[in-house]
């Protein structure tokens, strides 16, 4: 390609903090994995297409005269050392260059950088699912020019220049044809990338699925494929691999796929699949939708919103309708009727496959579980709709079941014991918190499973829930359960004065600390227990608030239960006559037990200076 003679009329514009920023690590240390530059370009001029396929489609007079081939021309040139990606897509005003080459929009690419700059070249791969994909090119050449004219009547074309340092050049072109054309001037060390073997190796390892013809130095080497069209049995294991390395610029393979076509009530050919890896938990913000709609092989949008529900949006592919009509605009799919229906066709037929990858696999469904449960959560608290079928794919660790291994709710329900009305649950940090804890006594005595939590969210997920086939869903930490009471044992409790004038005590020495003080029917081996009243927040939740601020205490919400046949509280009910100084420190040290077991923080100080009063008067006593 000659100079523009038109250079003088060029201007240079400095490119924004971020992209300056990835630049940087692009030019200087990512020298792995760099074939990957060619599948970013290409997935480039296939979205350019794409987009005026669909142009021409619905709005023919803005699309233009021109009747070019949709294509995508690689050229490689072994003297001038360059390799040329163009195509005959949408292309860009000068407006839209400026926005699309010199600034990076979306928050979960900055963090991208970020993240990217920290790791080194670890997650370079990623680089196309974050909207940054045309700067890889730098990674190959030392100068990259882009010469476009958008597919607008009367548009002008124009030149961009840049060499990946903080600039970038900007200017007039003439005599363009509609679309784009990339030229990059290689580095020395990256003129393997002028072999065609080489370049049409690497199209077919990254972009075998693009659907226009790629040709090199004129020769077309894929096989243009809708194969979500094709019928299930005539696709390839292969084929589904490459296929969705290719949608959703992936470089592993899927952990589930499902390919289905349906005829009633809308004529649907999907091809879905969920990925190995939950982004959103490497800290790269919130996941964009990832399916595309398409009708009869048509792009219409690329990953539309509203398409599926929100908490769906780990999942990638495509979804095919024949009942979109193509100039549906983008305003109308997100709130239209027909948006809606495809939404709850494809959502309940989604999560039929997995209550069915389930059944067939609960292996491999937990590892699905472990990495994107917390959609499913998410979808039990949003999705009115689904609500009933999400419910049955949730799962969890339970008094049950052995360590690391999950149960259902169906499955929980099977197990209950006769009498045993609902299904309780309890928050902690670990199994072994749980267990040690005070709050099982109870559910041990009389044989009632209990589901137990590890995440803050799950009590607030489980209480939304409500109640699952028509049980209740209870926190076994409330202070309203209605258990079977524990025969006691071989201790006799204390006699009912006595505990009665106990419990006044207490609620003295504790003031405003416990909202309620009174005699349990749910302890047998610890002396006290810490019970949520109605209305008030849970212990999971106030984790969470002391997570954020430490001192943080919903004072006097909780019921202080005490076990009258212990002999601890026993032993209290005398001392407070005999010794009522150290009987306070008793007493406010058994309430600070019952706080750490409710998995709650308490004023470190003054218990150890008040177990040191305890120690000191034991050895005293001696
Ligand atoms: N060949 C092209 N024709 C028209 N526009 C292009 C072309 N290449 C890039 N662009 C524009 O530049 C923008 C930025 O490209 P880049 O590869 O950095 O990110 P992206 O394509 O938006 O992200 P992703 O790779 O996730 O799709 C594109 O969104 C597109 O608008």
């Amino acid at each position: 390609m000659p100079a523009n003679p038109l250079k003088e009329q060029f201007e240079t514009r400095e490119f924004q903090a971020e992209v300056k920023q990835l630049l940087d690590i692009v030019v200087n240390s990512l020298y792995t994995e760099r074939e990957i530059f060619l599948r970013e370009l290409i997935s480039n001029s296939a979205d350019a297409l794409e987009k005026f396929r669909y142009e021409s489609l619905v709005n023919r007079e803005a699309a233009g005269g021109e009747d070019l081939p949709l294509e995508i021309s690689i050229e490689l040139d072994g003297r001038e050392n360059t390799l040329t990606v163009a195509d005959t897509g949408i292309g860009m005003t000068r407006e839209e260059l400026v926005e699309n080459l010199g600034t990076i929009a979306h928050s979960g690419s900055k963090q991208f950088i970020r993240e990217l700059k920290e790791n080194g070249k670890k997650d370079v791969n990623l680089i196309g699912q974050f909207g940054v994909g045309f700067y890889s090119a730098f990674m190959v050449a030392k100068r990259v020019r882009v010469l476009t004219r958008s597919y607008r009547p009367g548009a002008d074309g124009c030149e961009w220049i840049s060499d990946g340092s903080g600039s970038y050049e900007l200017g007039p072109a003439e005599g363009l044809r509609r679309g784009t054309r990339v030229i990059l001037e290689l580095k020395e060390d990256a003129r393997e990338f002028t072999g065609a073997e080489k370049v049409k190796e690497i199209i077919r390892q990254y972009s075998s699925f693009v659907p226009f013809p790629i040709k090199v130095n004129g020769e077309q080497v894929n096989t243009v494929q809708a194969i979500w069209m094709r019928n299930k049995n005539e696709v390839t294991e292969e084929e589904y691999k490459e296929f969705y390395k290719y949608i959703a610029g992936a470089f592993d393979e899927p952990l589930y796929r499902l390919h289905f076509t349906a005829d009633a009530p809308l004529t649907i050919n999907a091809l879905l699949y969920v990925p190995k890896q939950n982004l959103e938990r490497f800290g790269f913000g919130r996941l964009e939708p990832g399916v595309n709609l398409y009708c009869r092989k048509v792009l219409i949008q690329q990953h539309p919103e509203g398409l599926l529900p929100d908490w769906l949006r780990f999942l990638k592919g495509v979804i095919d309708s024949e009942d979109i009509p193509l100039n549906i605009s983008r305003e109308t799919m997100q709130d239209s009727a027909l948006a809606a229906r495809l939404q709850k066709v494809i959502t309940g037929r989604f999560l039929k496959f997995l209550s069915e990858q389930a059944r067939e696999d609960p292996e491999k469904y937990s590892e699905f579980w472990n990495t994107f449960g917390i959609f499913l959560k998410e979808g039990t608290v949003s999705d009115f709709t689904h609500r009933n079928d999400l419910a049955k794919l949730l799962r969890f660790e339970s008094s049950e079941t052995e360590p690391g291994k999950l149960t259902s709710l169906s499955e929980y329900v099977e197990r209950m014991k006769d009498g045993q009305k609902d299904i309780y649950f309890i928050n902690g940090p670990s199994r072994e918190a749980i267990e040690c804890g005070p709050y099982l006594e109870a559910f041990r005595a009389c044989g009632f499973e209990v589901i137990y939590t590890y995440e803050p969210v799950d009590d607030f997920v489980l209480s939304t829930l409500g109640e699952f086939e028509g049980k209740k869903l209870l926190s076994a930490d409330n202070a309203a359960l209605e258990l079977p009471a524990l025969d006691g044992g071989q201790e006799e409790p204390l006699d009912g004065n006595e505990l009665q004038s106990l419990i006044t005590w207490l609620k003295e020495v504790l003031g405003d600390k416990a909202g309620e003080v009174k005699s349990s029917r749910r302890l047998s081996d610890s002396p006290a227990i810490l019970t949520n009243l109605d209305g008030h927040m849970t212990s999971s939740m106030e984790r969470v608030m002391q997570a954020v601020n430490k001192d943080f205490r919903a004072a006097g919400r909780k019921a202080f239960e005490i076990n009258p046949r212990h002999r601890l509280i026993k032993r209290l009910a005398s001392l407070r006559k005999e010794n009522p100084g150290l009987a306070g420190c008793v007493a406010e040290q058994i309430y600070d037990n019952a706080v750490i077991s409710a998995g709650l923080a308490v004023n470190p100080r003054d218990m150890v200076e008040r177990i040191y009063r305890i120690l000191e008067s034991t050895l005293v006593d001696r």
